[in-house]
């Protein structure tokens, strides 16, 4: 059984086509009425629900014996439903693959935010078993890719792209993507915050090269500027929560929120 609350979002659609003329009248006798299936409606559901009419198919996923969250995106509007996967671990990459087959995904890039010192990367192993697939890291990080990206460069799957946002601070390396701003983008945007930002935390600074100063200047330069909606997705969550916004972070985040304390 479908929970409802799945497909509450869908219900004026559900009662136009109920409404429309073509629509089978519902049958006399008591046998089970038989519901044909809604494709487009379906397609439409995947999806977060963050924009009324959006493109964007979008799930987080978990492994737990890193507390680590892998975020597929892909643009289902468009005929190939290209695919990014964010911070892939590879213990989940044969899960994550298996997904991408049936949803009819093509994935085009598996991106990582940093370098991770707690597991490693699904990246290479994807690249084994898709070959067509691209990985992608910040050329700050040092690490070796098929593509290297800077703060600024956008990375485009179908229409839809993520915008690299440099968040130094955990480690020297570390970027934040961004959804686009422009009106056919998912709205509210969605930040993938990697270890930058934690939700009511962040990453640890104290090895892989961190500093404290130099996250505390990235989370407020890069991600507390974004709208006050904007939803952050964090690589990592020890606590159970999936995510956070703009204005939850800037109003309860302890570690971040309050002013900068100068270091004696
Ligand atoms: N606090 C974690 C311990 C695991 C840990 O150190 N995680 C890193 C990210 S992976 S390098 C981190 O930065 N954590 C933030 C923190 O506040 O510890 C746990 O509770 O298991």
């Amino acid at each position: 059984m479908v929970p409802f609350r799945l497909y509450r979002h869908l219900i004026p659609q559900l009662a136009a086509a109920a409404r429309s003329p073509s629509a089978p009248k519902a049958a006399a006798s008591c046998a089970p009425r038989r519901i044909p299936p809604l494709p487009a409606l379906a397609m439409a559901a995947y999806g977060t629900g963050v924009c009324a009419d959006s493109k964007l198919l979008f799930r987080q996923l978990f492994e737990k014996e890193s507390s680590t969250y892998t975020y597929l995106l892909a643009d289902v509007g468009d005929p190939e439903k290209p695919a990014v996967l964010i911070d892939p671990v590879d213990r989940t990459v044969d899960r994550d693959l298996n997904l991408i087959k049936e949803l009819g995904l093509k994935l085009i890039y598996a991106m990582n935010t940093h370098v991770h010192a707690d597991h490693v990367t699904g990246t290479g192993l994807i690249k084994t078993k898709l070959p067509g697939a691209k990985s992608v890291i910040s050329k700050a990080s040092g690490a070796k890719a098929d593509q290297s990206v800077e703060h600024g460069d956008k990375i485009y799957f179908g229409k839809l792209f993520l915008e690299v946002r440099a968040t130094p601070g955990h480690t020297a390396g570390c970027v934040t993507y961004v959804t686009g701003d422009s009106p056919d983008q998912p709205s509210p945007r969605m930040a993938f915050t990697g270890d930058a930002l934690i939700i009511r935390a962040c990453g640890r600074t104290d090895f892989q090269g961190g500093s404290s100063d130099q996250l505390y200047q990235s989370v407020h330069s890069q991600i507390f500027t974004l709208p006050k909606d904007t939803l952050l997705y964090p690589a990592h969550d020890y606590k159970g929560f999936t995510v956070t916004t703009v204005e939850e972070e800037v109003a309860y985040n302890a570690r971040l929120s309050k002013d900068k304390v100068p270091a004696n």
